[in-house]
């Protein structure tokens, strides 16, 4: 209201200031206009008097005698005032009829002054009305402005009460999202329950199935791999092979021996050709094993010169089951590491002659010895024995390397001496999740045996006998182990050898077992490839007795062309087992 009565106010002023002005406007035309026609009048009267008289006074000089003379005549005015009334008389007359035009001049000049005064309140009236339109104009633009300025001042009303309001509403919006965010949290945290039960229930249920697998599968496997015939054997006259292998089935292996055919049944035969990664491939699965916290060993077993050390570790070129494992362990952890938390140790011992020695220590000449761990878990350790955390494949390569080193330098001649000792890698998984709380331990023993090759049969004699004797002692206390295991034996004869009693944990329970029989292809190894093969089928059969879903044990019953046993004879033999 206010404001609309100062603009009412404001209008009424600018209705009087407009009103003064056209008054001011319209007088000042009539005052100029009047002036400029009373100079005319004035300038006009002037000239016409010079005019008129002069005019006159040259007539009355040289003209007849006017009326008014022809009156001052007939009046007889002879003389000189007589004259002079004459002249007046006709003065008057001119007067009188100057006046006469005077007047008429007045008149028109009176009608012109009314004309101009006409056409300028003409033109004031045209320029008032251009004046009014323009003013309409401004008034109009007022008025649309005066109601977009009525919206801004809303408008800005408006927002002054939201940014009065803001922070409420903030509070309270910062509160409702608090509670969503709480009720959102509380959701996903009881569907992250119930997923870790359901994880851990899967988890469980996928140990069960794995179990459930390596006890129909066996939780001892036995391989077979031939090793090639080298260069040097093909030159030499015994280069003919003596086994053979079936096309149809992967799993036997025959070997013809004076005309006669045996057959051997295994879990998988690799021939020569095959490859390092073909035979990783198929011990794949029970090294990441060990990262669900089970326990596995994998054994190379075979007489000198028949491959265990090339399957094991392989060639610079071609590494073996342990550098693979390694990697494959590695990569495994690392895939899994936003769950877990992995951490891989990796010990190396050597067992000659009944004597641990750390691989990876400082000072690998060292005897170790094996005790029970004080913690009371009845778990056994080797005080002193190195671990080495592995945290990248480079370590990988620095581990195999220091092992190698020491090797070496504990011994004259490296060859014979890895021939007469167990080489052992003992790597160890232990896994937390830190979502599920759940810890795992598993170990990885990858074990190259000591060759098994008889004692008669290599003649010999001191050191050498002592040697052979350790070893053979240490292969026939890993397969009574085996056999006791798997008769489920109430006495384990785990401390009859170093070997066994270093493997004690990694043996038994649900622990998982490779036996890979290294076999040489010349007829010239005949009897001790027998020999293994048969060690081989025999810790096997141990297994078969406690799986019903293997294929039928006794060799005999297969369908081979001939069959026949190898006699075994000579001194104590691993085979004898
Ligand atoms: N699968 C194979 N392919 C190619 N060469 C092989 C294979 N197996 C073994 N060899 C070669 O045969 C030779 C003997 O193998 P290796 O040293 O591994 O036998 P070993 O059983 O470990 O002997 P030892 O008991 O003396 O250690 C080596 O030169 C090795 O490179």
């Amino acid at each position: 209201t206010k404001s609309s009565s100062s603009k009412a106010a404001k209008q009424n002023t600018n209705h009087t200031r407009l009103a003064r002005t056209r008054d001011r406007w319209s007088s000042g035309v009539r005052l100029s206009s009047n002036n400029k026609i009373k100079k005319q009048k004035s300038k006009k009267r002037v000239s016409f008097f010079f005019f008129f008289y002069k005019g006159r006074l040259s007539k009355m000089e040289s003209a007849p005698p006017s009326c008014a003379a022809v009156r001052c005549s007939s009046l007889n005015l002879s003389s000189k005032p007589s004259v002079f009334m004459c002249q007046i008389l006709v003065y008057e007359g001119e007067m009188e009829r100057a006046q006469g035009q005077l007047e008429v001049e007045m008149q028109n000049l009176e009608e012109e002054k009314n004309r101009e005064i006409e056409e300028a309140f003409l033109r004031a009236e045209s320029e008032m009305k251009a004046v009014h339109e323009n003013l309409a104009g401004v008034r109009m633009k007022m008025l649309s402005l005066q109601r977009a300025l009525r919206t801004l001042t809303n408008d800005y009303k408006c927002l002054k009460r939201q940014v009065q309001d803001f922070p409420f509403m903030l509070d309270k919006a910062i509160t409702e999202a608090k509670q969503e965010i709480c009720l959102v949290i509380g959701e996903v945290s009881s569907t992250n329950q119930e997923l870790l039960r359901k994880y851990k229930r899967e988890m469980n249920l996928r140990k069960k199935c794995h179990n459930e697998l390596v006890r129909l599968k066996g939780n001892i496997r036995v391989f077979c791999r031939v090793r090639p015939v080298s260069q040097e054997e093909q030159d030499s006259t015994d280069a003919k092979t003596m086994l053979s292998f079936d096309s149809d089935d992967d799993a036997i292996l025959y070997l013809s021996n004076k005309g006669k055919i045996m057959t051997f049944e295994l879990d998988k035969v690799f021939p020569p050709q095959a490859t390092q990664e073909e035979v990783f491939q198929e011990v794949q699965a029970l090294i990441t094993s060990c990262i669900d916290g089970f326990n596995v060993c994998i054994f190379a077993y075979g007489q000198t010169g028949s491959g265990k050390t090339y399957t094991m570790e392989g060639v610079a070129d071609d590494p073996g089951i342990n550098q693979r494992a390694l990697r494959l362990l590695f990569s495994e952890v690392t895939e899994k590491a936003p769950d877990w938390d992995y951490k891989i140790s990796v010990s190396m011992v050597e067992i000659y002659n009944e004597t641990l020695r750390d691989l990876l220590g400082e000072n690998p000449t060292d005897k170790l010895d094996i005790k029970m761990n004080p913690d009371g878990s009845g778990q056994l350790y080797v005080p002193g024995l190195t671990n080495f955390t592995v945290q990248s494949p480079e370590d990988i390569n620095r581990v195999f390397e220091l092992g190698h080193m020491n090797r070496a330098t504990a011994c004259t001649n490296l060859n014979e001496h890895s021939s007469r000792s167990h080489a052992l890698l003992i790597i160890t998984v232990s896994g937390f999740n830190s979502a599920t709380g759940n810890r795992t331990q598993g170990k990885l023993n990858l074990v190259d045996l000591a060759g098994s090759e008889r004692i008669g049969k290599s003649g010999a004699e001191g050191s050498r006998l002592r040697e052979a004797q350790c070893i053979n002692k240490s292969l026939s206390a890993l397969g009574d182990v085996i056999n006791a295991l798997r008769s489920k034996h109430s006495h384990v004869p785990f401390r009859n050898s170093r070997l066994t009693y270093l493997l004690q944990d990694s043996l038994s329970g649900d622990s998982k077992t490779l036996m890979m029989v290294q076999v040489s292809p010349l007829p010239a190894n005949m009897s001790e490839s027998v020999c293994s093969l048969k060690f081989a089928q025999r810790v096997r059969s141990v297994e078969l007795s406690s799986s019903s879903s293997r294929r039928h044990e006794n060799s005999s019953t297969s369908s081979s062309p001939t069959h026949d046993s190898v006699e075994v004879t000579g001194e104590f033999c691993c085979c004898c087992w």
